[in-house]
């Protein structure tokens, strides 16, 4: 049985408490390992390491934090392999995926802001002959990163690495139900030399050790990202403390295709938009509206394209859907494809459970899901399922596919597919979306700024927005 440590002032330490959490393999059902039950006593010594580091961390010129921060992604690179079995076996995902997604974007982001950091510019507004104004950005200081379980890697340190790279210490909590590679994170960081208490991981439930990073007064500010129920109370927390906040929650994603189309490459794209992660990524398009014309070929072809998605072991080649994340999160997708029966829904595809025999008996295995013939203000259709779950709907006019594209509480991502380049813009300036493609899904260019609107977040991550996030700009005026 492996244990994980919390990450505090540099050392590998055990919770205050003594207490442990299991931590469940999805694709067996099996606990694997022991995880730190912390609390607010580990948070505290967690600001106090950060606070004593702060101080050396800021004033450290940005080419040696970066230097740090690019050997840190090097010994990602290195233990690329051990890093992809990891995130497999304590999310569920195929080993395929974290091999060439999850892992390789964790070494980006740190080499990508270790970089970026010298790049970071601040204005100047000069007035003739009256006054030189000038912007410095300070790091804000202490900040807590807090993650979910779908990306586990990827999205802790595209939190961690901004902060760090802005001069900020850190406090950083990963999902309390995919806490491995974080802890193998820990390892890397003391191995490259970063200085005590610039980084502190401390592991829990968001109810303890989540909420009390949210609470402590020495945080100033708070980059997360999850449901969109948590963010709201997080908000709660921290917004009467005046702390800064970068939240980056549901998504409930429009995916429309228009008759003129590369059908070939739009269904292509569109299974991997629905299914990837076992859809559980906030930019999964959830909601395939079709133009009548090409209705019955897109269906025919994206289900055909279905039967391809073979469910099974995490650890095989073979394997395009793993597990969901973990028992409770099946029930609830499971809820879901019941409710879309109730709502009148004719389901094309899927829609069981899967159990699988030997080594995975007990994993939660979902069959790729795809219902057609509901409404689009059902509740399968407004509420985010984050699983593995699509509904195809025929529309006939731009102005009706907008409407309902924009129907929903949410607004993080939004697919477009045609040949028409004046549609392409007019459509995607329409969409109430943080983020517009056309054509294709999830390319990332990490310069970008990354974020929803609406109920899918506030404020942007990404390139510059992170930096300028975990920065304060000051002003100086002189008088000429
Ligand atoms: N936007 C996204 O990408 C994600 C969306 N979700 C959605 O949220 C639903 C719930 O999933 P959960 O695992 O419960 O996600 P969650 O939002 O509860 O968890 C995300 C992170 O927040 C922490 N957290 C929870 N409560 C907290 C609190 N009071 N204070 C501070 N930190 C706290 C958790 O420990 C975890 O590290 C999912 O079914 C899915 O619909 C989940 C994960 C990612
Ligand atoms: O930054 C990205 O490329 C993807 C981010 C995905 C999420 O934030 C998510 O699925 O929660």
């Amino acid at each position: 049985m492996l244990h994980f440590q919390n990450y505090i002032n540099g050392h590998l330490v055990p919770p205050h408490s003594g207490k442990y959490l299991p931590d469940i393999e999805p694709a067996t059902g099996q606990v694997f390992a022991q995880i730190p039950a912390s609390d607010a006593a580990d948070v505290a010594l967690a600001v106090q390491a950060a606070e004593a580091a702060l101080p050396a961390w800021r004033m450290l010129p940005t080419e040696e934090r970066g230097r740090l921060l690019v050997r840190i992604s090097e010994l990602i690179e290195r233990d690329l392999e051990r890093l992809a079995e990891a995130e497999s076996q304590d999310n569920g995902k195929p080993v395929g995926l974290a091999r060439t997604v999850d892992i390789p974007r964790a070494a980006s982001n740190f080499a990508f802001f270790g970089t970026a950091a010298q790049h970071f510019a601040s204005e100047t507004h000069f007035q003739q002959g009256v006054a030189l104004n000038y912007t410095v950005r300070h790091p804000v200081g202490i900040v807590g990163c807090i993650s979910p379980w779908n990306l586990p890697l990827y999205l802790f340190t595209w939190k961690i690495a901004p902060a760090l790279a802005a001069g900020c210490c850190v406090v950083a909590k990963p999902s309390e139900i995919t806490p491995y590679t974080a802890f193998l994170l820990s390892e890397l960081c003391i191995e490259a030399g970063l200085p005590p208490g610039v980084l502190n991981i401390v592991h829990g439930t968001g109810l303890a050790a989540g909420q009390a990073i949210v609470e402590h007064p020495g945080i100033k500010a708070i980059s997360f990202t999850g449901g969109t129920k948590t963010g709201q109370h997080i908000a709660g927390t921290a917004a009467p403390m005046f702390k800064k906040l970068s939240l980056e929650l549901g998504g409930k994603n429009p995916n429309l295709v228009f008759a003129d189309c590369d059908l070939t490459e739009a269904v292509a794209t569109s299974l991997r938009s629905s299914f990837s992660n076992q859809g559980q990524i906030c930019l999964c398009g959830s909601r395939i509206f079709i133009e009548r014309s090409i209705y019955e070929p897109f269906k025919q072809a994206f289900l055909a394209g279905v039967t391809t998605l073979t469910v099974g072991d995490p650890q095989e080649a073979a394997t395009k859907q793993g597990a969901l994340v973990s028992e409770a999160h099946l029930e609830k997708v499971l809820s879901y494809i019941e409710l879309a029966h109730q709502e009148g829904g004719k389901l094309l595809a899927g829609g069981q459970r899967i159990y699988l025999s030997g080594r995975c008996a007990g994993g939660y295995f979902l069959q790729p899901t795809v219902f057609e013939g509901l409404a689009p203000d059902c509740r399968v259709n407004q509420e985010e399922i984050f699983g593995p779950v699509v509904t195809l709907t025929a529309f006939d006019t731009e102005e009706q596919v907008l409407s309902w594209a924009n129907s929903t509480e949410y607004g993080l991502a939004a697919t477009i597919w045609t040949r028409d380049l004046n549609r392409a813009h007019r459509v995607a300036h329409a969409l109430h979306s943080g983020i517009v493609w056309v054509n294709t899904w999830l390319h990332r260019d990490l310069r970008t700024p990354f974020g929803g609107v609406k109920n899918s977040g506030v404020g942007r991550e990404g390139g510059l927005e992170a930096l300028r996030f975990f920065t304060e700009p000051q002003n100086v005026c002189i008088k000429l």
